[in-house]
């Protein structure tokens, strides 16, 4: 018979799991007699399973037909899992964030108005005058939740400029909003932006001038006669958006896209492999991974797609540059490509790759959470298979004893946001530094705060080299680290930073971390080093 093989045992178990009609996977676990054993009254029943074809995990045949079916309940159940975690934005919260938007545009076309009369334009320009607000980032990809911020670029024309139009007459017109909060202004970035609440929804706003006297709402910006001239700034802070249009150009589904790149990044945020500051990926870098995995295969369903990519990423031989598929001729990595260890490039800007703060320590997490993945998904078609192990919280306190332990404090809450952005900026210094003194330093990127501090504060904890018991001069990386972080920040006096080393018991309640039912072993290198040899790794210096 067809499924007649040395599996035949683990067979009949995937028959009392799977229900031939429905093929749903949610039936009771009975674990298979041995062979021989079977009760011939299932045999039919199995039979009709297990025709010829492919090969199933468990190394019998399954028919193709079959398999679609099981990779579809999958899918679904993937959806199912992802409603139920609330990652798709309700009715109502798109109708705010839309609203936002629309509320923006306006502000912006008072603003132009404003700057033109002061610039004492004729009229007629006066009347023609416009500029407009347009989304990106995970927004702009409609990928967002509602902890995303939304990424949105003003777009003006040649008579507005950033250093005076945007950040003071927009700024001093936002400022004195009361719908407006936790305003920022982040001008030393590559992207400078202003960061603020509008009716309690984030916005980041960089700005870009282009050469015209009126930029139309709709205005399309990978149209070369609106970039000619334009300044190397604007270009920069235009680059989210041209990439964003190129990579929705580029998808053959763009809703698979969107599913697969939403699971992807609670996967990343849930296993701690997520904030670019904190030398992980940001959004850009999944969207253009997850990309690439959809080009990679046109038409599989969204389980294909997902076991797909940790397969792809598990074994992706890096520093080889991800990159897309655009039609244009591939050209060499820059050098700063090069360096990078793991080089993403941005779609049709065949120089530009995502920048990246990933250091060495936060490549060999990154690896062993893909290899993770990989070792966990490859089960997919088992009968017991359950997304929620996927995404499962990393758990700090079981895998590292000591952690670094950063609070910022404020004595005015209204600076903490700027605080804590601005150190994060300078994050990789650190990280740099502990990893030259420990070997290895995975920094968590969530924020915690400190009850015990009386004034507004928020706290990392950064896991330690488990190989290493010995002390960690944290007197001297402090001092480094403050020296990085005082050039150029104004007023020190009332923002504070702290250093310690504690042990993983004196971490908070809500940072520890019980829930991996394993106890998290199978991140240690010995385990999955077992999967290939070319999967295998090991933690730097460990140990050493
Ligand atoms: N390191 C980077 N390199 C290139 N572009 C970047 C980088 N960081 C951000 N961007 C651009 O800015 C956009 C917004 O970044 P942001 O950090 O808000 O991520 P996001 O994709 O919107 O995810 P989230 O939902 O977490 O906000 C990105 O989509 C990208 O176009
Ligand atoms: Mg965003
Ligand atoms: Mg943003």
């Amino acid at each position: 018979m067809a499924y007649a093989n040395q599996n035949q045992g683990l067979l009949v178990r995937y028959h009392h799991l799977i229900d031939p009609r429905t093929l749903s996977p949610s039936l009771t676990f009975v674990n298979g007699p041995p062979m021989g054993l079977i009760n011939p009254r299932i045999r039919p029943v199995v039979h009709q399973l297990v025709p010829v074809n492919v090969v199933s995990p468990f190394g019998f045949v399954l028919n193709p037909a079959v398999l679609v079916r099981l990779e579809e309940a999958r899918s679904r159940s993937l959806l199912q899992f992802m409603e139920d975690e609330g990652l798709v934005p309700s009715s109502e919260e798109e109708i705010t964030r839309k609203n936002a938007i629309e509320k923006l545009k306006q502000i912006v076309m008072e603003w132009i108005k404003k700057v033109a009369r002061q610039r004492r334009l004729c009229e007629h320009d006066i009347t023609a005058a416009s500029a407009t607000v347009l989304t990106f980032g995970s927004y702009g990809l409609g990928v967002h939740n509602s902890e995303s911020d939304i990424d949105a670029i003003c777009i003006g024309p040649r008579f507005a400029t950033l250093a005076e139009d945007f950040f003071i007459i927009l700024h001093d017109m936002l400022t004195s909003r009361p719908d407006v909060s936790e305003f920022q202004c982040i001008k030393d970035a590559k992207v400078p932006l202003m960061r603020f609440k509008l009716d309690g929804i984030s916005i980041d706003l960089p700005y870009a001038q282009l050469k015209v006297m009126s930029v139309s709402e709709n205005v399309d910006i990978l149209n070369p006669y609106f970039l000619r001239g334009i300044d190397e700034t604007s270009w920069r802070s235009l680059s989210g958006v041209h990439a964003n249009k190129c990579i929705l150009q580029l998808l053959p589904n763009m809703e698979v896209f969107q599913s697969l790149l939403r699971c992807v990044k609670l996967w990343a945020k849930r296993r701690g492999v997520y904030g670019n500051l904190l030398g992980f990926f940001g959004g850009v870098h999944l969207a253009i991974l997850v990309a690439y995995v959809c080009q990679s295969h046109p038409n599989a369903s969204l389980s294909g797609l997902i076991s797909s990519f940790f397969n792809t990423f598990a074994f992706w031989n890096w520093p080889s540059s991800v990159i897309l598929q655009d039609g244009m001729l591939p050209i060499p990595p820059s050098a700063a490509e090069i360096r990078s260890l793991m080089p993403i490039r941005l779609p049709c800007r065949p120089r530009e790759y995502c920048h990246s703060n990933i250091t060495e320590s936060t490549f060999y997490k990154i690896r062993a959470e893909f290899i993770r993945g990989h070792a966990l998904i490859k089960d997919l078609m088992r009968p017991d298979f359950a997304w929620t192990r996927l995404f499962e919280p990393f758990p700090y306190t079981k895998m590292y004893t000591r952690f670094i332990k950063i609070c910022l404090s404020v004595s005015d809450r209204d600076e903490l946001g700027e605080w804590v952005g601005w150190v994060k900026s300078r994050f990789r210094n650190l990280l740099v530094k502990v990893e030259e003194l420990q070997g290895f330093c995975d920094p968590n990127p969530t924020q915690y705060v400190d009850v015990n501090v009386a004034e507004p504060n928020i706290v990392f904890y950064w896991g330690l080299n488990p190989g290493r018991s010995g002390f960690l001069d944290i007197r001297s990386v402090k001092e480094d680290f403050v020296k990085s972080i005082t050039n150029g920040s104004q007023g020190p006096t009332t923002r504070k930073i702290t250093l310690s080393v504690v042990q993983a018991s004196q971490l908070p309640k809500n940072a520890q971390f019980e829930s991996e039912s394993n106890n998290g072993s199978d991140y240690l290198p010995s385990n999955i080093g077992c999967l290939t040899t070319n999967a295998s790794f090991d933690y730097p210096n460990a140990g050493g």
